[in-house]
């Protein structure tokens, strides 16, 4: 399994964010993470990288413990987080150069993997101005960047198209649904349509525990639409 989660369960203090949460992630599936607002996708998505600790449960990704094995996990990821920070002081080219040295690329590989990804994620145009200077969508793209630099079999995107415009929503879709091609994907989104567009099965969750974990076309097998289903499902 690309992703493990086994019986996760996150406290904050004395509120349960996660709730004794399991699925499994398939080498090459695009999963989407659906859930209302507070459902725990984040917190999930965080410990799943590293960035937090459990409370109890186990994650594993590509067969490597996150609690035991966590440099190994992180160079098997690739992360976008919802709040995707970056150093808006620096061109986008120092930044990915910044960013590939980190995970231990340098010389002619680091320049060609920073060249790549400009080509791949369309920094082109862009590629001499700051990050500072960029639109949303731009910026969602030198996040998509950083994510890849390290080629990680694993991506992990927490709501990738949150306050892009149409184009530019359509544009990062396309981009994410063509690298996803050769990566295992875990996408957060509460945009039905676009779960619709990239996903091949999606695990819903509410109030911290998982209410479904199902191919698309089974959680449309009734003929609703999406979001009816994730009403029926998350207003329990
Ligand atoms: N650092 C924190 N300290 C305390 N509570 C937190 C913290 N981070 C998240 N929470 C709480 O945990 C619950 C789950 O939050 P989380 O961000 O994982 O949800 P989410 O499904 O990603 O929501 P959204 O769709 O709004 O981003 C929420 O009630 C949130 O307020």
């Amino acid at each position: 399994m690309s992703i493990r989660i086994q019986h996760l369960t996150k406290l904050y203090g004395a509120q349960k964010a996660v709730n004794d949460i399991s699925f499994d992630v398939k080498p090459g599936e695009i999963m989407g993470f659906l859930g209302p607002n507070g459902a725990g996708k984040s917190t999930t998505m965080k410990i799943t990288t590293g960035y937090l600790s459990a409370t109890s449960g186990s994650v594993e990704v590509c067969g490597f413990d996150v609690a035991k094995q966590s440099m190994e996990v992180r160079r098997s990821i690739g992360y976008l987080p919802e709040h995707n920070p970056l150093y808006t002081d620096m061109y986008i080219k120092e930044f990915l150069r910044f960013v590939g040295a980190l995970y231990g690329l340098k010389g002619e590989k680091l320049s060609q993997r920073v060249s790549e990804m400009v080509e791949i994620c369309g920094l082109g145009l862009e590629q001499n101005k700051k990050i500072g200077q960029l639109s949303k969508g731009y910026r969602q793209r030198v996040g998509l960047a950083q994510a890849l630099i390290h080629n990680p079999p694993v991506l992990i995107l927490d709501e990738a198209t949150t306050g892009l415009d149409p184009n530019q929503i359509l544009e990062i879709r396309t981009l994410i649904k063509s690298v996803g091609k050769e990566k295992t994907v875990l996408f957060s989104s509460h945009i039905m349509q676009e779960v619709e567009a990239i996903c091949d099965r999606a695990v819903i969750i509410n109030r911290g525990q998982v209410v479904a974990n199902r191919t698309l076309a089974d959680l449309r097998s009734e003929g609703k639409p999406l979001e009816e289903v994730f009403r029926e499902l998350t207003t329990q």
